[in-house]
């Protein structure tokens, strides 16, 4: 990969849109949105989790589109909007089909429209706490098999969805392949929410000296899964520079790249780590 792009100051939007079981009207919501933050400033713009449809096994299937085989109605409408409005755009994700499997997948477009990267999760969420939540994306999900670091106007980003916040492995990957900003789109819920969507957001960026954006859905009392909302951006040294509450929302905030190089040259522990000691590999 080329060099890390100069830094730079960027300002960010999260749309924390709100989700309904009516996929045309999401699209013009995730539209509207994208239009409004563009028009507050923002160069980068950033969706939720599977903000086409209602986060549910049952709804994947239903609403899946297949984006390579070019019937992706949720795609062209991202793909215009960055364009109509000269967005860096991370389209938070959809269900995509592809061939006989289904992926949680997210796109990045250029301010010109471009595709610039498809990431797939890599990290399924499957997990059961009685009284709490249960939920087995791997019922009707496939996880992805490549990491994605896309170089935009806006940075160079890593991109990872939701679970896959929790493996700090993958992050600490990310900051090595020169990543400046790591997005994840998320729905975390109200049992987990609570306690650890700030916590993995301020830890990933202060183990990686990096920014941390996560955008999640609004939270729809009706849906059967509770998004816990908060979506929130943090800096390299952990601080909330914006986050919200549960209700459709924006946050924007000001990347200042440069707070990287500071943070790291004041506190060098890429250096200081012991490889002597432990290691990490990157297969990818
Ligand atoms: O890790 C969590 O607590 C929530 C993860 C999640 O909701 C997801 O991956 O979609």
């Amino acid at each position: 990969m080329t060099p890390t792009p100069e830094p730079k100051k960027v300002k960010i939007a999260l749309c924390q849109l709100a989700t309904t079981a009516n996929k045309d009207e999401n699209i013009k919501t995730a539209t509207s949105a994208i239009k409004e933050a563009a028009a507050a400033g923002a160069s980068l713009v950033v969706l939720p989790e599977m903000w086409n449809c209602p986060y549910s096994n049952d709804s994947f299937p239903t609403y899946a589109e297949d984006i390579d085989g070019g019937a992706s109605p949720s795609a062209d409408a991202l793909a215009a909007a960055a364009a109509a409005n000269a967005v860096t755009l991370v389209g938070g994700s959809i269900p995509e089909r592809s061939e006989d499997r289904l992926y949680n997948t997210c796109l990045v477009f250029s301010r010109e429209g471009a595709l610039l990267a498809k990431h797939r999760k890599v990290h399924l969420f499957d997990i059961d706490i009685p009284g709490g939540v249960t939920f087995k994306e791997s019922d009707t999900l496939t996880a992805g098999e490549a990491i994605t670091v896309v170089d935009t106007e806006a940075g160079r980003l890593g991109i990872a969805i939701c679970y896959d916040i929790r493996f700090p492995e993958l992050a600490q990957i990310y900051a090595q392949r020169g990543a400046q900003l790591i997005v994840y789109p998320g729905a975390f819920n109200t049992t987990t929410g609570p306690e650890h969507w700030e916590l993995l957001q301020r830890a990933r960026a202060v183990d990686n000296q990096l920014f941390v954006a996560a955008c999640s859905p609004a939270r729809n009392p009706k849906a059967s899964y509770q998004a816990w909302g908060h979506s929130t951006v943090v800096s390299p040294w952990g601080k909330i520079l914006g986050t919200t509450d549960e209700t459709p929302s924006f946050v924007y905030a000001e990347l200042d790249y440069a707070e990287i190089e500071t943070r790291r040259r004041n506190m060098p522990i890429t250096q200081q780590k012991r490889y002597d000691m432990y290691s990490l590999v990157d297969k990818t």
